[in-house]
């Protein structure tokens, strides 16, 4: 089974490169896409520069939709989705998301954040299942339209697909990983109303509104 890693980007330029380059190096891994989602600063450039297929988005969907539009383009069965903040992406933290997917052991991973920084840590601890780090077979999401309008409520949709379906998921840790914050990218205040936003697109997609 050949793996497609699919990016969802919306101006990432100050760590999208070396995420690429690490996904790009990585043995298990086929092709790299970034879905860049309406970006207006460098992101695209780098992802390519970096070895990635880049898709553009004309304008900003959301991270579900970058999502859906990535796996719909992938060449390969098993999709890795990681996000382009990442900080600290290593080797073994793919192998570790990839692995019991190509042998049979799960359907979908979902990978948390350990001893990579507290505050990053603690909110994968509180609430695992948000996290955007996962691997899982292509043709479990393809079908669903849906995704599209989920915003940052892919994740929490994407777990009620599993649990409706009864996909096998395994949580992997991945270690001294962690991701650039809101409040690190947009400052406190504009980083706390994404934040809000974000967990307000989440609700939406708990309640199936
Ligand atoms: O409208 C959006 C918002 C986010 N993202 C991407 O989705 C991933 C997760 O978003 P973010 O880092 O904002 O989430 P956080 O981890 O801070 O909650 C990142 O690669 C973003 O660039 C996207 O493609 N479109
Ligand atoms: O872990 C969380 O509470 C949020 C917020 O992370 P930060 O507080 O910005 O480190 O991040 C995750 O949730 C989003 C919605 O499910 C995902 O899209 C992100 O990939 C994930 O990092």
């Amino acid at each position: 089974m050949g793996c497609s890693a699919i990016i969802p980007a919306y101006n990432e330029a100050k760590t999208i490169a070396p995420v690429v380059k690490t996904t790009r190096n990585h043995a298990l891994v086929d092709e790299v896409i970034v879905v860049c989602d309406g970006c207006q600063d460098q992101t695209a450039i780098l992802a390519e520069q970096a070895g990635a297929k880049v898709i553009e988005l004309p304008y900003n969907q959301g991270k579900g939709a970058a999502l859906l539009v990535g796996a719909r383009a992938a060449l390969h069965s098993v999709l890795l989705f990681l996000d382009a903040d990442l900080i600290g992406l290593r080797d073994e933290h793919i192998t570790n998301l990839l692995n019991p997917i190509l042998n049979g052991q799960a359907e979908m991973t979902v990978g948390i954040f350990s001893g990579g920084r507290l505050t990053t840590d603690l909110a994968q601890k509180i609430t695992p299942s948000l996290s955007g780090q996962r691997a899982l077979l292509r043709d479990l999401i393809t079908p669903y339209d849906e995704l599209a309008s989920t915003r940052y409520g892919v994740e929490v949709f994407i777990n009620s697909l599993a649990r409706e379906k009864g996909w096998k998921v395994l949580e992997v840790e991945l270690f001294d990983l962690t991701h650039r914050m809101k409040e690190e990218k947009f400052g406190l205040v504009k980083g706390m109303q994404a934040r809000m936003k974000m967990y307000w697109e989440i609700a939406k997609s708990l309640t199936g509104w």
